[in-house]
């Protein structure tokens, strides 16, 4: 038998790595991560939990400004001390990850990883060989190849602004696009979005994107739809964005045209990985083309949800495989939401979907304010469309509201277990309370 110096070695210590390597180490496998940046990657660094503690403000200020005097105060969101207060929460995760981890038995090599054949990675000046490889390298974000692109920023530029401009023009509409635009509006900057087709957030219904864009647009944030952006040039007094649709003057600009994979770079082609422009081809197993390589999280090529708990299910997955449990990866249904303001969160069937298979689903959509707790924190609209099979059972629910992400978690559930109605009338939840109201909407 080959000795290798780890049974198990990851590229790269996000989600997709951290997540299931204890699980590995506490059964006496031998395992370490290969990290080129911060430990910890995207989602604690530059991602989720970045974002969340930016955006935090933008809920207090919508209640502030919607209780009509009952809450003193305008609202203003002083963006420096916003910044601030993210550093301090998150500054010391990777530190306290790498600790924990190395307590569980992990260990790190920091450096750029590289195959230099399906069981030996360099990394830096350094090789180490591994029985078993999980790609877990994640994506970085697409910038634009047009001119004037070193003037545009992206993502992590966005997340680390110590000051918000005055202006802003931002560039794409999925997730991060709307994100961003919310919060940089409620934190005072005067912002433009260029839509490169009609619809926003294309993975949610478009109805309700449709009510999100108009919300936004009422609150004060321009849309550009169907326009292409053709240059940005820098001005004395700022930047100027040139599109199909005529100029915009504008102070900074986020290039929030998507994100792509990590695999460039590390030697798959050398080797015989295959992957695509949408990541890593993998079969059932999360194994690759090549045996003992499997990929995690991001940098997969798959149809769910590129997200954080996506990316831990697999790690974990993986790690249960290597422990011997030898199943096939059965996704659950997996919630997502954009956090704008109102917020749009769904899972499982979506309206699109059950709307292409009218015989096998029906659709039932309610105006949550319906219920007397939404105007508790100053709500003002929200619907909820609920896709039933048809023995009854809840299959998919998507919302628009403020507390979105909370309905769709709470019903989660009903809809990954498929609760009969006499199952549901057992749940007695807290009142009053969002996850009673979300059950609520199921009567
Ligand atoms: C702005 C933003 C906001 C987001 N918000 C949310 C949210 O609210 N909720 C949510 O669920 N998801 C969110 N996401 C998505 C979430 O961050 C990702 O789904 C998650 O981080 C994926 O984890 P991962 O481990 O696959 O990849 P990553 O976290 O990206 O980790 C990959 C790691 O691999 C390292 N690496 C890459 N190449 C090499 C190499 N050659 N050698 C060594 N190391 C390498 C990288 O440095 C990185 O640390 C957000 C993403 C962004 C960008
Ligand atoms: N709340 C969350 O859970 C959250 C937040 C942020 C990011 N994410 C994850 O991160 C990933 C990336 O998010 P994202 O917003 O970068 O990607 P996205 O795919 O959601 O949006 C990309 C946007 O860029 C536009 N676009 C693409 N190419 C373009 C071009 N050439 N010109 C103009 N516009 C173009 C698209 O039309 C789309 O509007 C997603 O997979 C998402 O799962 C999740």
């Amino acid at each position: 038998m080959t000795n290798y110096d780890y049974d198990v070695l990851y590229l790269g210590s996000g989600h997709a790595a951290f997540d299931g390597a204890p699980l590995l180490t506490a059964q006496g496998k031998k395992v370490a991560f290969v990290e080129k940046e911060k430990v910890g990657g995207t989602c604690p660094n530059w991602g989720c939990n970045a974002k969340i503690l930016l955006e935090a403000p933008v809920e207090v200020q919508r209640q502030i400004r919607a209780s009509d005097g009952v809450i003193a105060g305008d609202g203003s969101i002083d963006w420096s001390k916003n910044q601030a207060h993210k550093r301090s929460v998150i500054d010391g995760l990777p530190n306290a990850l790498q600790g924990m981890l190395e307590d569980a038995g992990v260990e790190y090599l920091f450096g750029d990883g590289k195959f230099l054949d399906p069981h030996t990675i360099q990394v830096g000046d350094k090789t180490v060989t591994a029985d078993k490889v999980v790609i877990a390298t994640g994506m970085h974000s697409h910038r634009l190849d047009i001119e004037g692109k070193e003037l545009m920023h992206d993502s992590r530029d966005f997340l680390a602004l110590a000051k918000m401009p005055e202006s802003m023009v931002v560039i794409g509409s999925g997730y991060i696009a709307m994100e961003s635009a919310s919060m940089a509006h409620a934190a005072g900057a005067d912002v433009t979005v260029i839509m490169r087709g009609d619809q926003a957030l294309k993975s949610f219904s478009k109805e309700y994107s449709d009510r999100l864009v108009a919300k936004m647009e009422a609150d004060g944030i321009e849309f550009k739809k169907a326009t292409q952006t053709e240059s940005v040039q820098q001005k004395s007094d700022g930047l100027l964005v040139k599109t199909n649709h005529g100029d915009i003057q504008t102070k900074w600009v986020l290039d929030a045209t998507g994100r792509v994979p990590n695999t460039e770079g590390i030697g798959l082609d050398e080797i015989g990985v295959a992957y695509d422009e949408h990541g890593i081809q993998v079969n059932d197993h999360l194994q690759t083309s090549i045996d003992n390589i499997y990929a995690a999280g991001d940098v997969l090529a798959k149809k769910q949800p590129k997200l954080t708990p996506t990316a831990t299910f697999e790690s974990q997955y993986l790690a249960g495989l290597f422990n011997g449990d030898d199943k096939a990866i059965d996704y659950p249904a997996i919630a997502t939401t954009v956090f704008t303001s109102p917020r749009i969160a769904q899972a499982g069937v979506t309206v699109a979907e059950a709307k292409a298979h009218p015989d096998d689903y029906k659709i039932v959509e309610k105006d949550v304010m319906g219920d007397w707790y939404r105007l508790v924190d100053y709500e003002t609209e929200g619907s909820i469309t609920l896709i039933y099979n048809q023995q009854q059972q809840l299959v998919g629910a998507t919302e628009i509201s403020e507390h979105a992400e909370d309905v769709i978690n709470a019903l989660l559930p009903a809809i990954e277990f498929g609760y009969t109605p006499a199952q549901l009338q057992r749940l007695v939840t807290i009142f009053p309370s969002i996850g009673y109201s979300a059950f609520g909407e199921l009567g």
